[in-house]
């Protein structure tokens, strides 16, 4: 109950061992705090919190609009939910180098065993859209460079994305990624690759652990697992799949009670109150109370 039982820098030192693991682990995207829950529960390997799921949440577009406390707060909301590692997506990182350095504080702060920061301009569009544009390799590097210096744990992962190859392609990819692991990254996130040979160009170019983002609707076909693994990618991320599922459901059951008057036939696609219960662990706050409250009163089933 209430929730995480392991801490922080445990949550940490995780993530490092599932980076170094050699598999290729997969991090679906939370979209509230208790979804992190159905994510651990169904043995995912940690999760991702998406800065696309944060402002869509908020009804605003993914522009770089939400404010490093109201991501740090949300972030750490789901973080605590789970004993798996949790990896947050920190956009450009809330400002230029000192900005960064309290971000990544704040992060650590909020119990996030790591976060990623983007080479994109200000204001920052998502990645899989046209119309971005990057920064130079030294506000780029800076920024790691800052993040790195910042952090208390040297455990709290550090990963660089490039959004340059949307921009100046392939080869350029190569060659910012290598700048930013020199600068300090411990990861690297190359957005918007089209094919799995970008994938393993990157691999190539760069010794440190790669992530690939799996997002509908965007850049990148949905490469299974195994064809992910087989390029050397070591984690995989499903940033907004739940939400974009979640909402997906809600929008039909909303139709479904115009139409019929009644949701009854959305009923059976329905988390019941029973599962509902058992996700928050009700059982458990109920067997607190009945040790520290040992007596019953006449009439009222425990
Ligand atoms: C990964 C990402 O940064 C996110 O915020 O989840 C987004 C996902 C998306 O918009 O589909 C991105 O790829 O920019
Ligand atoms: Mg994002």
């Amino acid at each position: 109950m209430l929730y995480a039982t392991r801490t922080p820098q445990a949550k940490r030192r995780a993530l490092r061992e599932l980076l170094a693991s050699g598999r290729t682990v997969q991090f679906p995207g939370a979209f509230n705090p208790l979804s992190a829950r159905l994510i651990e529960e169904k043995g995912f390997d940690g999760v991702y919190i998406s800065g696309a799921v944060l402002a869509n949440d908020l009804g605003l577009p993914d522009i770089g609009l939400t404010t490093l406390t109201e991501v740090a707060t949300r972030a750490g909301q789901i973080a605590r939910m789970t004993d798996l590692p949790a990896l947050v997506d920190a956009d450009t990182g809330f400002g230029e180098p000192m900005n960064m350095a309290r971000t990544v504080q704040e992060l650590e702060n909020a119990g996030l065993a790591g976060c990623h920061i983007e080479d994109q301009v200000n204001p920052k569009r998502c990645g899989h859209l046209d119309g971005k544009a990057v920064v130079d390799a030294e506000t780029a590097t800076r920024r790691i460079q800052a993040a790195a210096q910042a952090r208390r744990d040297p455990d709290f992962l550090i990963m660089a994305r490039t959004d340059i190859r949307a921009a100046e392609g392939l080869e350029a990819a190569q060659e910012r990624a290598q700048a930013l692991v020199a600068a300090g990254a411990d990861a690297l996130f190359p957005e918007a690759m089209k094919t799995l040979e970008e994938f393993a160009a990157i691999r190539e170019a760069v010794d440190v652990p790669i992530l690939a983002n799996m997002t509908e609707f965007g850049q990148s076909e949905l490469f299974t697992l195994e064809e992910l693994s087989s390029v050397g990618v070591n984690m995989v991320i499903y940033p907004v799949t739940l939400l974009r599922s979640a909402l997906g459901a809600a929008e039909r059951v909303l139709d479904t009670i115009k139409a019929d008057g009644t949701q009854q036939a959305a009923v059976p696609d329905m988390l019941t109150r029973a599962r509902l219960y058992e996700l928050v662990d009700y059982p458990a706050y109920n067997r607190f109370d009945t040790g520290v409250f040992n007596f019953q009163v006449p009439g009222t089933p425990r």
